[in-house]
């Protein structure tokens, strides 16, 4: 489904994603790790149109080109992306901004039973239904971050890129949010591309993970062939 081939982005002298290939399959978990100031972020930025790659990349989803899109048009197509800083609209409830989410899948023709009938839905999927009169600005960070997975979802994607979605939370509140993960995957066929530095909790659902290293990709293997490859224990495994 999506498809990167000799992706590269530099910033100035730095070359930040360095001649990066790899794609992601229907409805797979794919984790992508490696160590601060790896590309990461810069890879994810550019797979959604904040930046431009470098002339000669492709980055195609189901076939359609996406370089030179915006955000807006990305998600349109069906890839849909949360931030590392937790960005629920605080000031709305929380049906409010899943409804936010549904309308940001389908302005057009979505009326808004229909959208809030999406956002009740994806709301119960991750366990938040029973908060949806709340202002989602009181919850905990661990259910902000659930509401934002439940936007995402409302928004009907069909691969979802979490950044960092992970970070700050409990132990137990990773594993909780590891298990939505995988329902996302299990129960709605949609492909997961994750970002997170809390390896446990990747190797725990990941299909496969990516591995960058100085913007280079060392390694794309199973959670089970990474742990074990040298190179990946070298640059970043090893010193966790
Ligand atoms: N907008 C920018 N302008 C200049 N340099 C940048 C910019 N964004 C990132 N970089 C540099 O590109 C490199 C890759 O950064 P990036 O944030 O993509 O890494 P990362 O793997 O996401 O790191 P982390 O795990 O710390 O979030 C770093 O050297 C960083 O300083």
């Amino acid at each position: 489904m999506l498809e990167v081939s000799n992706v590269s982005k530099k910033f100035g002298g730095l070359t930040a994603v360095d001649n990066v290939n790899f794609e992601i399959n229907d409805s797979e978990i794919v984790g992508l790790i490696g160590p601060n100031g790896a590309g990461k972020t810069t890879l994810f930025n550019t797979i959604t149109g904040i930046y431009q790659p470098e002339p000669g990349g492709k980055i195609t989803f189901d076939g359609t080109n996406l370089i030179g899109s915006d955000t807006h048009q990305i998600a349109r197509e069906g890839v849909i992306r949360t931030f590392q800083i937790v960005r629920v609209f605080k000031g709305m409830t929380v049906l409010e901004n899943a409804v936010a989410g549904a309308f940001f899948g389908d302005e057009k023709s979505l009326d808004r039973s229909k959208a809030e009938e999406k956002a009740q839905e994806a709301l119960e999927f991750v366990g938040l239904d029973g908060k949806a009169d709340m202002s989602a600005g009181v919850l905990p960070v661990a259910q902000q971050k659930q509401l934002e997975l439940a936007r995402a979802l409302a928004s009907d994607p069909q691969l979802l890129l979490l950044d960092e979605i992970a970070s700050g939370l409990t132990p137990g509140e990773v594993e909780d949010l590891t298990n939505i993960i995988r329902r996302i995957r299990d129960e709605r066929s949609i492909a997961v591309f994750w970002v997170e530095h809390i390896t446990d909790a990747i190797m725990s659902v990941a299909d496969r993970i990516i591995v960058l290293n100085s913007g280079q990709k060392i390694a794309d293997g199973t959670p089970k062939e990474i742990k074990t490859d040298e190179r990946v224990i070298e640059a970043y495994l090893g010193a966790n």
